[in-house]
């Protein structure tokens, strides 16, 4: 059992957004949501800006700045129109994702070891700014290197192939995944990074990952959305603080 400090529970909403624009509503309300969540124990709210604003749209950024009182953690591609937004808004932290258009979700980490130069000077006006900056990756070892290289303080290593081989059955495959998400960890850590994780995690799978000590913050959306459909999104977000209090040995 692993004992260690508090870990954090940021609550994404996109998908809240996701059923608000299938109907263009004005409900359910993202910042609703994100109040309700803080209410039920979230320790911050994330949410996805995307280029193509499919779920999350301007206005709710701007509103989920301007109405809770914990962490926002802003998500988006390094691209000069989100610089922009960050700069002007200044949430409490900005995560970098890769994204592609076409994609259906978030499908790998941002090639950090490839675009030192760039992101290096994207990061030191957001910095400069007091946002804390994270970037969405890989475990890749050069990724996280690359990342303590360019002055980011976080890296969030991406869960989603874990994920997705657990749901498969793959059970081998994903014990081999999930010992490289702790050697990713325990380098980030070793580099001076703080270490977040997330994408695809549910009740079923996220004790494995919780359990990683040097792991701070665990980012959480679509499965909790999904599940509020059940049991409502306070016990939604209540139960899944419960497993990862267990995974810590906090509970
Ligand atoms: C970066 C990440 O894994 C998610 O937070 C991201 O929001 C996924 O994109 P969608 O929410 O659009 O699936
Ligand atoms: N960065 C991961 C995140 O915010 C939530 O991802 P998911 O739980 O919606 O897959």
């Amino acid at each position: 059992m692993v004992t260690g400090g508090r870990l954090r529970l940021g609550v994404n909403i996109d998908h809240v957004a996701t059923v608000r624009n299938a109907r263009g509503s004005a409900w359910p309300d993202p910042l609703r949501a994100a109040i309700l969540a803080e209410a039920s124990g979230a320790d911050g709210i994330t949410a996805h800006l995307r280029e193509d604003r499919r779920h999350i749209r301007d206005a709710d950024m701007e509103a989920l700045r301007a109405g809770i009182g914990i962490p926002l953690n802003f998500e988006c591609a390094a691209t000069d129109e989100m610089q922009a937004i960050l700069l002007r808004l200044k949430p409490h932290a900005a995560c970098l994702v890769p994204e592609k258009r076409e994609e259906r979700t978030t499908e790998g980490g941002l090639d950090v070891a490839g675009d030192v130069e760039r992101l290096t000077a994207y990061l030191r006006p957001l910095r400069e700014a007091g946002i804390r900056v994270s970037m969405f990756i890989g475990h890749d070892a050069r990724q996280i290197e690359a990342s303590a290289r360019i002055g980011a303080a976080v890296v969030e290593l991406h869960t989603g192939h874990y994920s997705d081989l657990l749901a498969e059955g793959r059970c081998d495959e994903a014990e081999e995944e999930l010992a490289a998400l702790r050697r990713g960890a325990a380098q980030a850590a070793a580099l001076g990074l703080e270490v977040h994780a997330g994408h695809g995690l549910t009740y079923e799978n996220v004790e494995p990952v919780a359990a990683i000590p040097e792991v701070m913050e665990l980012n959480i959306g679509h499965f909790l959305v999904g599940e509020a459909i059940f049991r409502g999104l306070g016990p939604a977000i209540e139960e899944m603080r419960r497993r990862m209090d267990v995974a810590r040995g906090r509970a």
